[in-house]
């Protein structure tokens, strides 16, 4: 074990949480809990379902509730992208998780994202539109990131694997 707090890994949508979480739980031998999965299956819907039928509002609410099922865990939560724009949220990430930021550029992001607008409610916006959300969320996972990993041109085993030396590192110095 390295110590008490799941790690939680937040970055804009198509950073790598979902597949550097799924790396990261194989090496680590931790749980792993994809908060979008977990809403998928308790609500028996879609996330473009649950934005379409319940809002984005009901969909944040139902991330807070996840997020705090995993407090002192032993887990790693690879988190829904805008998690980050709820107050408790940042809070509850900043105090009792070890939270890693999978920091991407925009036009990575574009990149990897192209042609999946379907799956992902609030990408099919004009690109300057989507470039505008990306602004704004970067100040917002700042706040609350306590290690900054850059994921462009690095594989996902690679950042996978610089995050377990960070994390090591961590458990060293205390
Ligand atoms: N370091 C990387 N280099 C190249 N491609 C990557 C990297 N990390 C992730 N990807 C690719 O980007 C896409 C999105 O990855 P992934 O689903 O893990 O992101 P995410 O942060 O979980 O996104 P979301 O929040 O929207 O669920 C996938 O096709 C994945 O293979
Ligand atoms: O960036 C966002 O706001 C989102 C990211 C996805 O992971 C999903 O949680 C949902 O599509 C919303």
């Amino acid at each position: 074990m390295i110590n008490m707090k799941s790690i939680a890994l937040i970055g804009f949508m198509g950073s790598g949480k979902t597949t550097i979480g799924q790396i990261l739980g194989k090496e680590l031998t931790y749980p792993v809990i994809d908060v979008d999965e977990q809403i998928e299956k308790k609500t028996n819907m879609t996330i473009k379902k649950i934005f379409e039928t319940k809002g984005e509002n009901w969909f944040r609410e139902k991330e807070g509730e996840e997020l705090n099922k995993w407090v002192d865990q032993n887990v790693i939560v690879s988190t829904g992208g805008g998690i980050i724009t709820k107050e408790q949220n940042r809070n509850q990430l900043k105090e009792q998780f070890n939270t890693i930021w999978l920091r991407t550029s925009f036009e990575e992001i574009m990149k990897r994202l192209a042609g999946e607008q379907d799956t992902r409610p609030l990408w099919r916006k004009p690109v300057e539109e989507r470039r505008q959300l990306f602004l704004d969320r970067e100040s917002l996972y700042k706040q609350v990131a306590h290690y900054i990993i850059w994921t462009d041109g690095r594989s996902q085993d690679e950042i996978a694997q610089e995050i377990i030396n960070l994390l090591q590192l961590y458990k060293t110095e205390k």
